[in-house]
């Protein structure tokens, strides 16, 4: 009989997958403008014209501290990051081609961890 896996079970091993995940994304090549916040001196129409900033460090830093409930929360907060990219820059630019790309990463390795059913 396959023993149903506790919920604690659970969201422990959701959470080591978001952390294998983020890993991954911050090595990889494409990652280098979102490793940090946007710079909003360098530019500075970026607060006005993205409601809600998201970085990858600023997802780690809330990954260890416990301040993700579900996946789907952290989930949500690196499509946020894609999509405020997608917003403010052109998509045949430097930045706008590796959002793309890191994203097209990301929602494969989501696939991997999470299959859907
Ligand atoms: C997500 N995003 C990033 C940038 C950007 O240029 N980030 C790179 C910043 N430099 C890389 C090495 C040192 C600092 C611009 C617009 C944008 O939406």
């Amino acid at each position: 009989v396959v023993p149903v896996m506790q919920p604690v079970q659970k969201e422990q091993k959701d959470l080591q997958s978001c952390k294998s995940i983020i890993s991954e994304l911050e090595v990889h090549e494409d990652a280098w403008p979102f490793l940090l916040p946007v710079n909003t001196r360098q530019f500075p129409t970026y607060k006005k014209i993205i409601k809600k900033p998201m970085d990858l460090s600023a997802i780690k830093k809330k990954l260890d501290d416990n301040l993700y409930k579900t996946r789907e929360e952290y989930c949500e907060d690196l499509r946020l990051m894609f999509n405020n990219c997608e917003t403010f820059n052109e998509d045949d630019s430097p930045v706008g081609k590796a959002g793309h790309n890191l994203r097209s990463f990301f929602e494969t390795k989501w696939n991997e961890h999470f299959p859907p059913t």
